[in-house]
C-alpha cells in the first residue's frame, strides 16, 4: 500500500485543485490531503472559507481517501502520523525541496518528493485560481 500526501489551502475549489489531487493520487494507492490552517496562510490573503469547510470539501472529492486539517504549529506532525511514501508538491508551490527532504530525514521519515503537473484552461474563461475567482466576484458583485 503506497501512501501519498498532497497539501494546500484549497479555498473555493476549482478544476486546478481537482487536477492536482487526481495527479497526486496516481503516485500511489491511498491519497491523504492535508488542508492548511488559515492561521498559517501568510504568503497570500487569508482563505474565505473556514478550516473545517475546506477540509470537508476536499474530503468529498473522489481522488481523496482522507482529508486532514493541518497542524497549527508543526507541519511535519501530520506527516509523521500519515507516514507517506510520497509527498506530491503542487506545480506552482514554492517550497524548498531540499529543506523538506532534510526535515523528513531528521525525523526518520522515509519518503520521496514529487512535483504534480499544472492544468491549463480547457475552455475560454475557465478559472483555475482561487484568487482569480475572488477577483471575478469583486468585479461582478462588488
Ligand atoms: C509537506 C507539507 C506539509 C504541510 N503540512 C501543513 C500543516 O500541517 N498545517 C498547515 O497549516 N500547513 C501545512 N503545509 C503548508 C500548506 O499546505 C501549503 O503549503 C501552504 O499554505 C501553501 O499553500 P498553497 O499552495 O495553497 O498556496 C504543509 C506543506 C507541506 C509542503
Ligand atoms: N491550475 C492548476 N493546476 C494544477 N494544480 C493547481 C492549479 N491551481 C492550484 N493547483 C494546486 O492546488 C494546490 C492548492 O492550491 P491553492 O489552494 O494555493 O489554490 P490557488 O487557486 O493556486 O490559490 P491562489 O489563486 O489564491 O494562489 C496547490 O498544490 C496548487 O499547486
Amino acid at each position: 500500500m503506497t501512501r501519498v500526501v498532497a497539501q494546500g489551502t484549497f479555498d473555493l475549489l476549482h478544476p486546478g485543485h481537482v487536477h492536482y489531487l487526481e495527479d497526486a493520487a496516481t503516485y500511489g494507492d491511498e491519497l491523504h490531503a492535508i488542508v492548511a490552517r488559515g492561521a498559517n496562510v501568510t504568503h497570500k490573503a487569508k482563505p474565505i472559507l473556514s478550516d473545517r469547510q475546506r477540509r470537508d470539501m476536499v474530503a468529498a472529492l473522489a481522488a481523496v481517501d482522507e482529508a486532514h486539517l493541518g497542524h497549527t504549529e508543526d507541519i511535519f506532525v501530520p506527516i509523521e502520523a500519515i507516514d507517506p511514501d510520497v509527498i506530491v508538491l503542487g506545480y506552482d508551490q514554492h517550497h524548498d525541496e531540499d529543506a523538506i527532504a532534510a526535515a523528513l530525514a531528521n525525523r526518520g521519515i522515509d519518503c520521496r518528493l514529487e512535483r504534480a503537473s499544472g492544468r491549463e484552461p480547457r475552455h475560454d474563461d475557465e478559472l483555475l485560481s482561487t484568487g482569480d475567482i475572488i477577483d471575478r466576484v469583486l468585479e461582478r458583485r462588488g
